[in-house]
C-alpha cells in the first residue's frame, strides 16, 4: 500500500510539473510574440537555461592588481523595456561576461554568436554602486597614503551608467551624490586618516573637480573658469588656477560633488547636448604641511561612441568626436605603458593624459578601469567596441584566458571549449565525457 501511495504521489508531482512547464512555455510564447526580436530572445533564454550563473558576491576575495579592468552591466531602462528590447548580455560568473550578438545567415536564418570576455571582475545588473566600489576603487585608496597615485576611469557609451557609478545613483532625475564612487572613496580617505597609523601625520584633504571639453579644461568648483595646462621647468604638469578646496569630512565632499555636478549640468546648454561629450575628473588630494603626499583621480570619461561618430554633418561635432577619439586612444597607450613599465609614456598626445601625467608614471601608481555597458540589443555594436577597448587592457597583464562555452542548442552532443590567448581564440569541440578534465587541465596551465 505504501508503495502504491508513493507511486500515486510521484505521478501527481510529475503531472503538476508538466502543467507548470506548459504554463511557462505558453507565457514565454506570449512574451515572444510581442517581442520584435522574439527568435533571438528565445535563443538567449535557452542559452541561459543551460548556465549555472554564479555572480560576484561580497565574500569574494579582492586581488591586488596594478591595473585592474572590470565591467559593469546596467539594467534595461524604461525606454528599452517599453521597446521590448532583448537583453544580449549575460554575466555567468564574477570574471566573465558574454555578449550574444544577433546574426543572420544568407538564407535569413537567425543565429547568435556568443562572444566571451574576461575581466578582473564583472558585475551584473543587480550589483549596487557599493559592490562595484568595493572591488574597483576601494583597494586603491591605501595607495595615496603611501605616496602613490591612484586613478579610476569609467569608460563606456553614453547612457551606460558612468555618471551613475561615479557621481551617485539617480532616483528619478535627482542624483544622490552620497552613493557614488567619488563619495565612497572620500569616506574611506577620512576613515583611513583617522586610523592610528596615519592620525599623527597631520594629513590634509583637498578636492578638485574639473572638466575637459574639446581639449579645454574648465574648473567645476569655480563657475566653469577656463584653465590653462602648462608644463613647468621640472616637467611637472600644472593646471594653472585650478581651485583645490580643503575638506574636513565626507559631508563637505558631497557638497563639492553636488556643486561641481550642477555646474557640469548647467553648462550643457552652451557646449554639450549631454555630459557625455566631456571628461569629468574629481581628485582627492592628500597633503602634509602643504606638500603633496598622494592623489586619487576619479574620471568619468566622455561617451566613447562620440569618438566613433565621424559621419556628423556639423564641423563642431566632428571636431569634438576627433578630440574624444584622440584622448581615449592616448589613454589606452598610457595605461599600456604603465602596465608594461615602459620608460616612455605618451602623455602629451591629449589634454586628458597630460593632466593625468603623474597617474601613469612612478612605481607606486595604480589604475582601475570600469567598462560600462548597456544591455540592449540596439547597443550591441557599441558594447562590443567598449569590451574590445577594455580587453586590450587585460592584454597588458599578459593573461591567458580559458573559458568554457556551453552548447547553445539541446541537440548538440558535443560542447565547445573556447580558449582565448591574447587576441587569438582557439575553439575545440569535445564530447561531454572529456570536457571536464580538459577544462581543468587547461586552467592549470
Ligand atoms: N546600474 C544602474 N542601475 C540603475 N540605473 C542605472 C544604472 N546605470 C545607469 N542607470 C541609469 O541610466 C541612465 C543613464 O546613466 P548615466 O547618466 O550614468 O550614463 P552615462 O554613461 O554617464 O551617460 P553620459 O555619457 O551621457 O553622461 C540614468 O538614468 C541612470 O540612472
Amino acid at each position: 500500500n505504501i508503495v502504491k501511495e508513493m507511486e500515486k504521489m510521484k505521478n501527481k508531482r510529475e503531472e503538476k510539473r508538466a502543467q507548470l512547464s506548459e504554463i511557462r512555455t505558453k507565457r514565454a510564447q506570449e512574451i515572444d510574440s510581442s517581442c520584435p526580436n522574439w527568435e533571438f530572445a528565445r535563443m538567449i533564454r535557452e542559452f541561459r537555461a543551460n548556465l549555472d550563473c554564479q555572480p560576484i558576491s561580497l565574500s569574494d576575495p579582492i586581488e591586488e592588481h596594478r591595473i585592474c579592468v572590470c565591467v559593469r552591466k546596467r539594467p534595461l531602462n524604461k525606454q528599452e523595456i517599453n521597446k521590448k528590447e532583448c537583453d544580449v548580455i549575460t554575466v555567468p560568473s564574477k570574471c566573465v561576461l558574454l555578449v550574444h550578438e544577433p546574426k543572420q545567415k544568407v538564407d535569413l536564418t537567425k543565429y547568435l554568436e556568443t562572444q566571451t570576455f574576461r575581466f578582473d571582475f564583472s558585475f551584473d545588473e543587480c550589483a549596487s554602486n557599493e559592490m562595484v566600489y568595493r572591488f574597483t576603487a576601494r583597494p586603491l585608496v591605501q595607495t595615496i597614503f603611501e605616496g602613490g597615485k591612484a586613478t579610476c576611469f569609467a569608460y563606456g557609451q553614453t547612457g551606460s551608467g558612468k555618471t551613475h557609478t561615479m557621481g551617485g545613483d539617480f532616483s528619478g532625475r535627482a542624483q544622490n551624490a552620497s552613493k557614488g564612487i567619488y563619495a565612497f572613496a572620500s569616506q574611506d580617505v577620512f576613515f583611513l586618516r583617522s586610523q592610528p597609523r596615519y592620525r599623527s601625520q597631520d594629513l590634509e584633504v583637498y578636492v578638485t573637480f574639473f572638466e575637459i571639453y574639446n581639449g579645454k579644461v574648465f574648473d567645476l568648483l569655480n563657475k566653469k573658469a577656463k584653465l590653462r595646462v602648462l608644463e613647468d621647468g621640472k616637467q611637472q604638469v600644472q593646471v594653472v588656477g585650478l581651485q583645490e578646496k580643503q575638506v574636513c569630512c565626507a559631508e563637505d565632499v558631497i557638497r563639492m560633488i553636488e556643486m561641481g555636478s550642477a555646474c557640469r549640468t548647467s553648462g550643457q546648454t552652451f557646449a554639450n547636448a549631454s555630459s557625455s561629450r566631456s571628461h569629468a575628473c574629481f581628485q582627492i588630494i592628500l597633503r602634509q604641511r602643504g606638500k603633496l603626499v598622494g592623489k586619487f583621480s576619479l574620471v568619468d570619461l566622455a561617451g566613447n561612441e562620440r569618438g566613433a561618430d565621424t559621419s556628423s554633418a556639423d564641423r563642431q561635432t566632428r571636431m569634438e568626436g576627433a578630440e574624444i577619439n584622440k584622448s581615449l586612444l592616448a589613454l589606452k597607450e598610457c595605461i599600456r605603458a604603465l602596465g608594461q613599465n615602459k620608460s616612455h609614456t605618451p602623455f602629451r598626445e591629449s589634454k586628458l593624459t597630460q593632466v593625468l601625467r603623474d597617474s601613469f608614471i612612478g612605481t607606486n601608481s595604480r589604475t582601475c578601469m570600469i567598462a560600462m555597458i548597456s544591455p540592449g540589443m540596439s547597443s550591441c555594436e557599441y558594447t562590443l567596441n567598449t569590451l574590445r577597448y577594455a580587453d586590450r587592457q587585460t592584454l597588458v597583464a599578459g593573461k591567458a584566458v580559458c573559458i568554457l562555452n556551453l552548447s547553445t542548442t539541446a541537440k548538440e552532443t558535443a560542447k565547445a571549449l573556447r580558449l582565448s590567448l591574447g587576441s587569438v581564440v582557439f575553439e575545440f569541440f569535445l564530447a561531454d565525457a572529456v570536457l571536464h578534465g580538459s577544462v581543468q587541465w587547461l586552467q592549470s596551465l
